[in-house]
C-alpha cells in the first residue's frame, strides 16, 4: 500500500482542536461580484462578507443557509478557484496566494473540491479507469503496471465500489450515488488534507445520500480529512456535520456544535431554518411585525444586521452590526438579543439603545405546507 495519508485524528473535542491547529482557514475573507449591465455604475453583489472560518483534521464542518447565502462563494474562494476581495486564505496556518500554475496546482492536491452535479464532474467518454489513471499519474507521478492496478483498486475499495465491476464502466452506466463515488475516489488520488464539498449529496436521489454521507464521514475518520459541507438542509448536517455555520445573507450570524445549534438554536434565523427544513426557501413571515419574508438585496445589503427586516425582535440596534461573539463555550452569535449572554456584545451597546426581547422565532412565524399555494 501506498498510500501516503496522514494516520486518522484523534476525535474532534475542544482540547484537540486549540492543541492542532486549523488545516484551512478563512480570516475576514470577502468576496464582492461586480455588477455588470446598464447602470450598474460600481455597484457590487455582496456575497460574502468578513467570513471567519476554521476546519480541523477530521472534523466536519457544515456551512447552511438558504440560496443565495454565499455558501459556494466560500467553497470557491477556499478552492482558490475566485480571487477574494479582502481577507485571507490559511493553510496549515500560512497564507495562500496561489491562484494559477504549479503553485496552484500543488494547492489544489492538498485542497480538493466537490461539487453538486457529478455527472457534470465527469467526462463522459472516459471511463472510470482512465479517470483514476489520470488523477493517479497527476498527483502521484509515473504509475504502471501492478502497482497502478493496486492503486486503481484500492481507489475504488475506498468509495465502496467493486474494482472488478465498476473499473471499465463509462459515466452513463452508473447511478448517480455511483458517479459521486467516482468523483470523491478521484479526489482521493491527490491524498488530500481537506475535502470541500457542495451540496455533494443534493443532486442525488434520497434513497442513497445517507450512504454518500456515510462515507465521506468514513473518510473523514480513516484519513484524518478536514471536512467542509455545504448544504442547505440543517437536518443533514445535524446527522453528518460536528460543527455548524450558519450563514445569512453573505455573514455567518451562528456556529457552534451541531447539536446544540440544531436543538437549541438561538439567532432568529437559525430557529426559522430549523422550522423550514429541509427546504429553508419555503418559510414566509406571518408574524406580527408585519416585516417582509424575502432574503434581502445582496447589491444593497441592509445597513446592520442583513436579518433585520425579517426578524420579529429587531429594534433600533440592529441597525449597528452585531459581532458574531461567544455566548457559551464553543457557541457565538450575531446578534444584540445575546447582550445578557456575551460580555463582548454587551460593551457594544450604546447607553440607553433597546435590546431586543428574543422569543421563539418558530412560535410568531410559519412555514406553509408543503406544495401549498401562496
Ligand atoms: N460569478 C458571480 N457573479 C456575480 N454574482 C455572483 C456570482 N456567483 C455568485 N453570485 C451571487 O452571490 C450571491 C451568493 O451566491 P452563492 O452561489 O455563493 O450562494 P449559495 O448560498 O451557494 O446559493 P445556492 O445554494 O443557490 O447555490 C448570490 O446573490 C449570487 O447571485
Amino acid at each position: 500500500m501506498t498510500t501516503t495519508h496522514e494516520p486518522p485524528a484523534p476525535a474532534a473535542d475542544n482540547s484537540t482542536r486549540e492543541a492542532g491547529g486549523a488545516v484551512l482557514a478563512a480570516a475576514g475573507l470577502t468576496k464582492h461580484f461586480a455588477v455588470r449591465g446598464l447602470g450598474a455604475r460600481g455597484a457590487v453583489v455582496h456575497a460574502v462578507d468578513d467570513l471567519d472560518l476554521e476546519l480541523h483534521a477530521g472534523e466536519v464542518v457544515a456551512l447552511v443557509g438558504e440560496s443565495g447565502s454565499g455558501k459556494s462563494t466560500v467553497a470557491r474562494l477556499l478552492a482558490r478557484l475566485y480571487p477574494q476581495t479582502r481577507g485571507e486564505v490559511l493553510l496549515r496556518g500560512r497564507r495562500v496566494t496561489a491562484q494559477r500554475g504549479r503553485a496552484f496546482r500543488g494547492y489544489a492536491r492538498r485542497v480538493q473540491m466537490i461539487f453538486q452535479d457529478p455527472f457534470a464532474s465527469l467526462n463522459p467518454v472516459h471511463t472510470v479507469r482512465y479517470v483514476l489513471t489520470r488523477a493517479l499519474r497527476i498527483h502521484r507521478h509515473a504509475l504502471r503496471g501492478t502497482e497502478l492496478e493496486q492503486e486503481l483498486a484500492e481507489l475504488l475499495d475506498q468509495v465502496q465500489l467493486n474494482p472488478e465491476r465498476y473499473l471499465d464502466k463509462y459515466p452513463h452506466e452508473l447511478s448517480g450515488g455511483q458517479r459521486q463515488r467516482v468523483v470523491i475516489a478521484r479526489s482521493l488520488a491527490a491524498n488530500p488534507e481537506v475535502l470541500l464539498a457542495d451540496e455533494p449529496i443534493s443532486m442525488l436521489d434520497v434513497s442513497i445520500r445517507v450512504g454518500i454521507l456515510n462515507l465521506l464521514r468514513d473518510l473523514r475518520d480513516r484519513f484524518g480529512i478536514a471536512l467542509l459541507y455545504i448544504t442547505h438542509d440543517i437536518a443533514s448536517a445535524r446527522y453528518f456535520a460536528d460543527r455548524i455555520n450558519v450563514m445569512y445573507a453573505g455573514r455567518v450570524v451562528e456556529s457552534g456544535d451541531s447539536e446544540s445549534v440544531t436543538q437549541d438554536p438561538a439567532h432568529p434565523y437559525t430557529q426559522l431554518l430549523i422550522n423550514s427544513a429541509p427546504d429553508p426557501d419555503r418559510f414566509i413571515d406571518r408574524g406580527p411585525t408585519g416585516a417582509h419574508g424575502e432574503p434581502p438585496s445582496m447589491v444593497r445589503p441592509p445597513e446592520g444586521c442583513r436579518f433585520r427586516p425579517r426578524c420579529p425582535f429587531a429594534t433600533s440596534l440592529c441597525e449597528t452590526l452585531p459581532p458574531l461573539a461567544q455566548v457559551a463555550p464553543g457557541r457565538r452569535v450575531a446578534c444584540w438579543g445575546y447582550a445578557d449572554a456575551s460580555a463582548e456584545t454587551r460593551a457594544l451597546v450604546p447607553a440607553g439603545a433597546e435590546i431586543p426581547q428574543l422569543g421563539d422565532a418558530r412560535a410568531m412565524l410559519t412555514v406553509p405546507a408543503e406544495g401549498a399555494a401562496e
